[in-house]
């Protein structure tokens, strides 16, 4: 039909065609007749097949739906017996290794090759193949928490020369616990009785099995007194303990700019390199504030060696240690045993509504502190279900949801309501930012959930998540995000132990129940 605009007087005028002008009456009768057939009643019967059709429909995306999402929740699951394959399969070998015949060290197991340096310095690469020999019936070995992947992946990395990895042994102990028994949750069911004798979340203690060899340190940018700092660290750490070190590309160039000196230190080339670096690494140093901390946890998609924090921020709420004494801490800390704070990471994955019929979902983030999900630039009240283990909890309606690890709670989740926790307890807090509700307390769930966070198909705006802080990701209507516990906790060194530490952060960094201690005079009970 020919284009038709209507005049100042309602009448219709139609432009020219090629093959000249069409009759405008002929126009004005088939839009009469448009007319008419809308103004006609439907054919009986086919609005409801109309209706019927779109419920069949919806009811197929909400399936297609599941299925991704249980394949998200499937995918959290398999690294979780991913995990626990590895250690079966580390402590059958040790078993297999107690018969093997005296003489068999562990560590003749490595495979531990010649120097064959190329004038670049890149980062090292080493095999491991035989790493699990090194872990013991109590405690958790370094390479049960650290090793992942395929060693036959054919991830290329360039290399200058082979060497092995450390070994490590985590220990469970309690107050005046002296041996090295792992005390795992024993409950005890006598005469009909539970009794709980042993808990788990105990000080954890980690002691070197065979001495660290290479060290990486991460140093918040743009900041001379960090790297003057990680200069002089450099030097130390090689001059006075032959350690390797390995830094970011930036920090490398930084380094040679101030002196040749710095030739030996190592960096790598490429993301698939950085993937491969919890092989290599034994040990990661921060030099910054808590955002340095995360920067460094967020480097491993999968397992992360043991952090030893240095503070060079303002607040510091995770970097126990003071930069002035990096001597003695990185003495004893290469000696051990060091306690550590285990800290709990969250796996999260990004549902889209529009791959719902793809078989691949997107890349899932690890988060130390929180994902948060909130409504962005967006002026509407964010509207979110939320789902655990697919039991709904509640629709969130206000700014947005944090979902967070137990160390993130002193972190946005506490700007937000949400209660401190110790980081050494297992569990993912629940806290809505600014809810439009009276009575929308925070929850702690427990670590084994998993939530599935939903924009409704009929929200009025986007959301938007971020994960620590990072990384924007906006979420569309039937988008989800489902999250769980990630297999790879973050082991960060502690300046006392977990607990003193936690204590004293929100004492100096948060000045927790800070107020004036009320005088002896006055009043008294009679
Ligand atoms: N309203 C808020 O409180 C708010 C808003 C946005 C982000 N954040 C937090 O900032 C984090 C990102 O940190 P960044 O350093 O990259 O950004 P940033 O430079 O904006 O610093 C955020 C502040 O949060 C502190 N912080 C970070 N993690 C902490 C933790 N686990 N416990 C106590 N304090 C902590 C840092 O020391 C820093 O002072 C996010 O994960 C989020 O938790 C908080
Ligand atoms: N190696 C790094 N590369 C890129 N960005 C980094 C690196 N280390 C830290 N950052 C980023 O720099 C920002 C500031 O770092 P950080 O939080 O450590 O310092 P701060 O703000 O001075 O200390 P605090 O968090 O104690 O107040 C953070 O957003 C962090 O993600």
């Amino acid at each position: 039909m020919a284009p038709s605009k209507l005049d100042s007087n309602g009448n219709a005028s139609v432009s020219q065609q090629e093959n000249g002008f069409v009759d405008s009456l002929s126009i004005l009768n088939s839009e009469k007749a448009v007319q008419e057939i809308i103004q006609q009643p439907l054919i009986p019967g086919i609005e409801d097949n109309l209706i019927e059709f779109s419920e069949a429909m919806r009811t197929v995306a909400k399936a297609l739906r599941r299925a991704a999402e249980g394949k998200a929740s499937a995918q959290a699951e398999a690294a979780e017996w991913k995990r626990k394959f590895e250690l079966e399969r580390a402590r059958n070998l040790q078993l297999e290794l107690k018969v093997l015949p005296s003489g068999v060290s562990n560590g003749d197991f490595y495979n531990e090759r010649a120097d064959n340096s190329a004038d670049q310095p890149v980062l090292l690469n080493q095999t491991c193949e035989q790493s699990e020999v090194c872990c013991g019936e109590n405690g958790i070995c370094s390479h049960e928490v650290l090793r992942d992947g395929d060693p036959d992946s054919g991830l290329d990395v360039v290399q200058n020369r082979f060497m092995r990895k450390a070994s490590f042994k985590l220990s469970w102990c309690g107050k005046g616990d002296n041996n090295d028994q792992r005390k795992h949750d024993i409950v005890s069911f006598e005469k009909g009785n539970i009794t709980a004798a042993e808990r788990s979340s105990k000080q954890i203690s980690l002691k070197w099995e065979s001495q660290p060899q290479t060290v990486l340190i991460l140093t918040k940018p743009n900041s001379p007194s960090v790297r003057i700092l990680c200069a002089e660290m450099v030097r130390w750490l090689k001059d006075h303990k032959e350690l390797n070190i390995v830094v970011e590309p930036r920090v490398r160039v930084e380094l040679l700019t101030d002196s040749m000196y710095y030739n030996f230190v190592q960096t790598w080339k490429d993301d698939k390199e950085v993937l491969l670096l919890h092989e290599k690494v034994d040990l990661v140093v921060t030099l910054g504030g808590d955002g340095t901390v995360l920067w460094a946890a967020s480097m491993f998609k999968g397992p992360v060696p043991p952090l030893v924090p240095f503070s060079l921020g303002s607040l510091g709420f995770m970097t126990p240690f003071y930069s002035e004494h990096y001597k003695e801490t990185l003495d004893s800390i290469l000696r051990g045993p060091v306690s550590i704070t285990l800290r709990h990471r969250l796996q999260c994955h990004v549902i889209r509504e529009a791959a719902k019929n793809e078989y691949e979902t997107e890349e899932p983030i690890l988060v130390l502190n929180e994902v948060t999900i909130d409504r962005g630039i967006s002026s509407f009240l964010t509207n979110l279900e939320c789902y655990c283990d697919n039991s709904f909890v509640t629709c969130v309606q206000g700014d947005g949801l944090i979902l967070s690890t137990t160390s993130g709670s002193t972190a946005y989740s506490l700007a937000a309501g949400g209660s401190m926790v110790h980081p050494q307890v297992p569990g993912i807090l629940f806290t809505p930012i600014c809810p439009h509700s009276l009575s929308f307390r925070p929850l702690i769930l427990p670590e084994h959930t998993t939530l599935r966070v939903q924009v409704p198909f009929n929200s009025r705006s986007h959301a938007w998540a971020s994960f620590d802080g990072k990384d924007r990701k906006m979420l569309a209507p039937g988008d989800a995000l489902v999250c769980s516990m990630a297999p790879w906790p973050v082991a960060t060194a502690c300046q006392g132990d977990s607990t003193s530490d936690f204590l004293r952060s929100i004492h100096e960094g948060l000045h927790w129940n800070l107020r004036k201690t009320q005088s002896f005079d006055g009043p008294r009970d009679t």
